[in-house]
């Protein structure tokens, strides 16, 4: 009998328990009806996605239970289809009350599920009835399913017990014989043997043995709650090796529904195709990542508070600077950083976005060609903080992980960059996102792909950008009559042509974007309030 330790950074997991890893995916063709979809082809493939069912009891605090299931599920990019079996009322401070749904309506909502849609993996959470789970194996015999997670919910993190001396005989005699894995706490573990002492990785292994024994594949004995280590050690017996998976423990209060968010994400992991060992692994890192994002949140009163499974929820705190939506007249005068030029005059970035501020730039782009990632990182968080609370968006030129890591408002991209759409899958809906388009077909493809505004350049010579083919008026003309997006001028642009760019007076065309004009002088917000004057002047002119 083999034994395998499994850190969570050095791991080298065997295969032959890959018993789910070949998930077939199914594709057929449809008519779509989408107006964009459509405007890029007339038919596309649909995709069969990952699919979970979990069969589990609501919790109306929504740390635990089916809530804690849908939040991972979709965290973990899976779909999650749901069977209620309780309804608890439950905070963090503990369960209030439990309401449990009849036998015949857990068969509706399983038959429901089963007999419409093509899912996965089962994963069970709270059964608070030998009937109920009885219902339940009558369905995974009918209805076949590619795995079966069993999480063996007995007493709430709160301390509640939740299943009773019939439930435990009914689900090792019934429910376990199907199961491909089961993921007991050690608490759970000895309640399942009859009450005997789980309380070292030595006990832990020979429960995770006896509870093989009662006819599941895999067992997974969790260590959370093991007294005396200052780890996170959880043990797996496949019914041949033993495998230690073990993690740093995260001193938090905020573990309510860690149980169910494991084998939830288990389940998800399995659904997508991988074996049972690195469904464990990448489920555990996903719950380690999760509890550290959220250590510091506070909801509710109780002792146990529940965590984010998004880890965006600390994105929106409340404050008294809140972004605001992306608004075109935001592009009048577009102040674009430099890094060789901030270094030419002796100014830091930050000074030179303050200065840009002080002149009355509208928004701001830092474009840094040549600076290590951690430094403009570091620069890019305080400039961050210098602009929101002047309501001035502040974008990042070419570099989507430093906008994300530093929370910008939103990312300038050019065509030898991602696609918009990619680039809009990853920012998600809110940031803006800015491409650079020299043609009318360019700026097309930009909105299609979700952009907010196109920048199109070079409309004169510069010597900010090599090699840049210039525009001219012409062009930007063309493109700012066709785009449906708003367009803002770039290119060798300054207080002698400004007139000229904006005067040119076709729709969409919101406002110029400058770099030396700028920042390689002696006073940027000097120069930006001249250029400003300029602007104003030539939109009177226009009105
Ligand atoms: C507002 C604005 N428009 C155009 C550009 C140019 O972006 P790109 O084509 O990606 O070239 P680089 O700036 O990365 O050299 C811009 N930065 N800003
Ligand atoms: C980044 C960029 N994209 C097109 S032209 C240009 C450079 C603009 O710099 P400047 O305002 O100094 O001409
Ligand atoms: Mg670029």
């Amino acid at each position: 009998m083999g034994f395998h330790v499994c850190s969570q950074t050095l791991y080298s997991a065997p295969t032959h328990h890959q018993f789910i890893n070949s998930i077939s995916r199914g594709f057929h063709r449809i008519k779509v009806s989408s107006p964009r979809a459509m405007q890029q082809q007339e038919e596309v493939h649909t995709v069969r996605v990952p699919h979970v069912l979990t069969v589990a009891g609501s919790d109306s605090g929504a740390g635990a239970g089916i809530q804690a299931d849908l939040k991972a599920c979709s965290a973990r990019g899976v779909y999650c289809s749901t069977v209620i079996t309780a309804v608890t009322a439950q905070n963090t401070v503990g369960v209030q009350g439990v309401d449990i749904v009849t036998e015949d309506f857990v068969r509706e909502q399983l038959k429901s599920v089963l007999s419409d849609m093509r899912l996965d993996v089962v994963k069970t959470g709270m059964l608070p009835s030998p009937g109920i789970i009885k219902v339940l194996c009558q369905s995974l015999k009918e209805f076949q399913v590619r795995a079966l997670v069993v999480d063996p919910v007995m007493v709430s993190t709160s301390g509640d017990v939740l299943a009773g001396p019939l439930i435990l005989a009914t689900l090792r005699e019934e429910l376990f014989p199907l199961a491909d894995i089961v993921t007991p706490n050690v608490r759970e573990a000895s309640a399942l043997l009859g009450g005997i002492p789980v309380e070292t990785v030595a006990d832990m292994r020979s429960a995770a043995k006896s509870i093989h024994d009662i006819g599941p594949r895999n067992v997974l004995v969790k260590g959370g709650d093991l007294p005396a280590s200052s780890d996170a050690i959880d043990v797996l017996f496949d019914g041949k090796d033993f495998y230690e998976f073990r993690s740093a423990r995260i001193k938090t209060v905020n573990t309510h529904g860690t149980g169910c968010t494991l084998a939830s994400s288990i389940a998800a992991e399995l659904a997508k195709g991988s074996s049972v060992l690195s469904a464990i692994k990448i489920a555990k890192r996903y719950v380690e990542s999760v509890l550290g994002y959220s250590k510091d949140i506070r909801i509710g009163e109780g002792q146990q508070g529940p965590f984010d499974h998004s880890m965006k929820l600390k994105n929106n705190t409340p404050n008294l600077c809140a972004r605001r939506p992306f608004d075109p007249s935001d592009l009048l005068l577009y102040a674009v950083t430099d890094s060789r030029m901030n270094k030419k005059w002796g100014r830091s970035m930050s000074d030179a976005v303050k200065a840009a501020i002080e002149g009355g730039a509208t928004i701001i782009q830092l474009r840094e060609k040549d600076s290590d990632t951690g430094d403009f990182l570091k620069a890019a968080k305080t400039c961050v903080e210098i602009c929101r609370p002047h309501g001035i968006p502040l974008l990042i030129n070419d570099r989507i992980d430093v906008a994300l890591a530093c929370d910008a408002d939103g990312v300038h991209i050019g065509q030898s960059d991602m696609p918009a759409q990619t680039a809009r899958a990853i920012l998600g809906p809110e940031k803006i996102i800015g491409v650079s388009c020299k043609t009318p077909e360019q700026a097309e493809k930009a909105w299609i792909g979700g952009a907010d505004y196109i920048g199109c350049g070079g409309v004169y010579p510069t010597n900010t950008k090599e090699n840049n083919v210039t525009v001219g008026l012409e062009g930007l003309r063309r493109v700012c009559l066709e785009s449906k997006l708003p367009v803002v001028a770039i290119g060798g642009i300054g207080s002698s042509n400004v007139k000229h760019v904006m005067e040119l007076g076709v729709p969409n065309l919101r406002g110029v974007a400058v770099v030396s004009a700028l920042f390689d002088r002696e006073s940027v917000s000097g120069e930006t309030r001249n250029l400003m004057t300029l602007i104003k002047d030539s939109t009177k002119v226009l009105k």
